[in-house]
């Protein structure tokens, strides 16, 4: 078995006082899609979001344990939270483009970078665009606003702009709740290309979206990793009546 790419080790997180993730512990693999289910309030966003550290932009967020990459721990004190974000993108539930161009919107990342080289910045657009599956549609409009593309176009050029950098680990945070089924459908088969070349850990409150594209998932109740396993077994063969009752539908 491949090793992970991301140990979480008694990892806590507080709200001020509250205890919001409450001693997790687990494994992420490379080329894997984990989906994080649970009903809402369980602490899946905070996990997501601990990963690249956004949590550190809500004053009175405390952390102990430790979440390591690649062997280092991103909660250690000589963490570079600016690249650890460049290996670690993010993507949100609404599509938030910069009010930009497509073109603009995707090597923004790039730029900032300092990349210069014209041919470098248009061969990195055509790629992600490419992988994020929105290439056809937009070739011929990059220099027009991303703002007049619909919101699963939007959704896509997102995750191109998170590509163009080249990251490690893609997190999505209910990237298609905003979406209609067609769009999701288009995100979803993306996501399946894309774990070829990425590990990436998405938040979902769809169970038929978890078991389509997943290959592991994990579900969360109150800040607790109650159970973490291959998707098939979570969903035919659960092994505790908490995580049994939510994907049947008795709650949440
Ligand atoms: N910025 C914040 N400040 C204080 N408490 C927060 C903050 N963000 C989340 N919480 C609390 O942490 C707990 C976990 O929230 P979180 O958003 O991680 O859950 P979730 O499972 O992702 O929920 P949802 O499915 O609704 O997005 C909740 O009790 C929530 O109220």
């Amino acid at each position: 078995m491949a090793e992970p790419i991301l140990n979480v080790k008694d990892f806590s997180l507080y709200y001020g006082k509250k205890k919001s993730i409450k001693e997790i512990s687990m494994d992420f693999y490379p080329n894997e899609i984990t989906s994080l289910i649970g009903p809402s309030g369980s602490g899946k966003s905070t996990l997501l979001r601990s990963i690249n550290r956004m949590n550190d932009l809500v004053p009175g967020v405390t952390t102990t344990g430790t979440i390591t990459y690649k062997d280092r721990n991103i909660y250690g004190p000589r963490m570079d939270t600016v690249e650890l974000r460049k290996d670690i993108g993010m993507v949100f539930q609404q599509p938030n483009p910069f009010p930009f161009s497509i073109y603009e919107n995707v090597v923004y990342g790039l730029r900032l970078k300092g990349e210069k080289d014209k041919a470098v910045l248009d061969e990195a657009v055509e790629n992600s665009l490419k992988a994020a599956n929105i290439w056809d549609e937009v070739k011929d409009i990059l220099h027009k606003s991303a703002l007049g593309l619909s919101g699963g176009q939007q959704q896509r050029v997102c995750i191109a702009r998170v590509l163009a950098v080249n990251p490690d680990i893609l997190l999505l945070d209910e990237p298609t709740s905003a979406l209609d089924p067609i769009s999701s459908d288009k995100i979803e088969s993306m996501l399946l290309e894309l774990k070829e070349k990425y590990t990436i850990l998405i938040v979902t409150h769809s169970m038929q979206q978890a078991s389509r594209i997943s290959d592991k998932t994990a579900f969360f109740l109150d800040g607790e990793l109650i159970e973490y396993d291959k998707t098939k077994s979570i969903f035919l063969n659960p092994k505790d009546q908490r995580t049994e009752d939510y994907v049947s539908g008795k709650f949440g």
